[in-house]
Order: structure tokens, then sequence, then C-alpha cells
């Protein structure tokens, strides 16, 4: 199991004075939340709620202007910020592979930049596609756009894995795929990460999907902690926030 865990501490983060002299926006206010190690804790809550700014903060994207934020106990300020990322992994809905690399280039960029054998890149890109259900054979020398949206997402999980990351943040990483490749996706995330445990953090806006994958939620509201429940809790909150998040998703088809 990963031996890292991630606390937020009161963070908050207020953008710049614009040209205007006007004073810049809170996006997050007093954020305090402790993901334990080996866990995974969802992100909920609606657009622009400041999920992912709360996301990015963990490999050092986004400086808290209050607060800390540590990782493994440390704060994010005083690691190496090239150790931090190699660390954290890092996936997001649009993939971000690289168009003119194959699918085992893309899968082993960490490593090349961290200056690994090639053999070692090699050896560890065949067992990342591996642990993410691509066949190496078939598709190692593929380009992306050579790939679905999911097998594309698969290799984006792919290369976040290859440095062994302690942590993976995955920002809504399954938003893009039709529902029937999305359930393959998650049932896919929570067998490996039995397997592989690390701390995740994982922004959705899929009830469901947290559901099944964590173990805590998180719902965020207007830049604030508006819950934090243990998964199995959610369905049953009386929180007011919490209960309208769940009818409105859960509505009832009308007869
Ligand atoms: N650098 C920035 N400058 C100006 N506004 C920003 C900046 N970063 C984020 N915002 C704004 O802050 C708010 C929170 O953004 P964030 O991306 O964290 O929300 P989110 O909850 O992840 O949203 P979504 O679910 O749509 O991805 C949004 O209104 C966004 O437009």
């Amino acid at each position: 199991m990963a031996a890292v865990g991630v606390e937020f501490a009161k963070v908050s983060y207020t953008l710049p004075v614009g040209a205007d002299g006007q004073p810049g926006r809170t996006l997050l206010r007093d954020v305090s939340l402790r993901l334990e190690a080996g866990t995974t804790t969802a992100l909920l809550g609606r657009s622009g709620s400041g999920k992912t700014t709360l996301l990015r903060m963990v490999n050092g994207l986004v400086t808290p202007t209050a607060g800390e934020v540590c990782v493994g106990g440390k704060p994010v300020g005083a690691h190496d910020t090239v150790a931090l990322r190699r660390s954290v992994g890092y996936v997001i809905q649009e993939t971000g592979l690289f168009p003119h690399m194959t699918v085992e280039r893309n899968a082993g960029m960490a490593l090349e930049l961290a200056g690994r054998s090639r053999a070692d890149i090699a050896a560890r890109s065949a067992e990342v596609l591996g642990l993410v259900g691509m066949d190496f054979a078939e598709f190692s020398d593929r380009y992306p756009w050579q790939l679905s949206g999911g097998q594309r997402q698969r290799v984006g999980l792919a290369r976040a894995l290859a440095l062994e990351p302690d942590v993976l943040l995955m920002d809504e990483p399954f938003g893009a795929l039709d529902p029937l490749t999305r359930a393959e996706m998650q049932t896919m995330l929570r067998d490996l990460l039995q397997r592989v445990g690390k701390t995740v953090l994982l922004v959705t806006h899929d009830l469901d999907e947290a559901l099944y994958l964590a173990e805590r939620v998180v719902f965020l509201a207007n830049g604030e902690v508006a819950a934090d429940l243990a998964a199995r809790e959610v369905l049953i909150s009386n929180n007011p926030q919490v209960k309208d998040y769940v009818s409105a998703v859960h509505r009832a088809v009308p007869a």
C-alpha cells in the first residue's frame, strides 16, 4: 500500500488583483482535508466549485494563497518540484498524449525524461500497458489517433503509473467516454488500485463513479467543503447539500 498521504490545512486561493484594480475572486476558502495513504477520495461539486484548482495544488501547479498542502507530511513548497511531479501521477480528461509518438513512447515518456535506460523503459512501458489492460503487441506501435477514446485514456493512465507514483490525481478521467466504456474503465481502475495501492484524488461529476471507486466523498460548493463523508454514508446523508446533489442526479424518470 502507498505510504504517502495528502493533507490540505486551511487552504484558500484568491486570484490576484485584476488589471482594473478589482480584488481577485476567492476560488477556495479554508479547505481542510486529509487523504489517507492508500485510499481513494472523490471530489464532487458543480462546475466552477473549485475541484480542479484544489487538485492542482497537490502537484504544485497551483499554490495556495493561504494555508498549506502537505504530501507525505512535507509541504508541497518544500519538495523538489521535479521529484514531486514524479511521485504524483496526473491523469486528465484530454489525456495530453503526444500525437506524434507511439503508444509505447507515450507510456514511457516519464521514464525517458527521468533518464532511464532504453531497456528499463521498454520493460516498464510493457508492464504498465499490461496493468491498464492493453495488449502490448497489438497497441505499442500505434499512434494516439489510431486509438479509441477509452484506449487513449488507458495509455494516459499507464503513463501516469510508469514511475510508480505514490499519489494519483485524476481529473474527470472518464468524463468523455460513453457509459459502457466508462463502466469498463471504472472496473479496470478499481481492480488496478486494489493491486497497486495509491493515494488517489478523483474529480468526477459522476456520483455512481465516486461511490464505486472511492472510500471518501468530498462535496465542494463555492470553494468550500460542504460535506466530507465515507462513501457508504452519502446516499443516507441528511446534509441538505448532499441530499440535493443525490436527488438531482438520481431523479426518477417521469412516467
Ligand atoms: N487562473 C484563473 N483565473 C481566473 N479564473 C480562474 C482561474 N482558475 C480557475 N478559475 C475560475 O475558478 C473557478 C473554479 O475553477 P475550477 O476549474 O477549479 O472548477 P471545477 O470545480 O473544477 O469546475 P469543472 O467541474 O467545470 O471542471 C471557475 O469559475 C474558473 O473559471
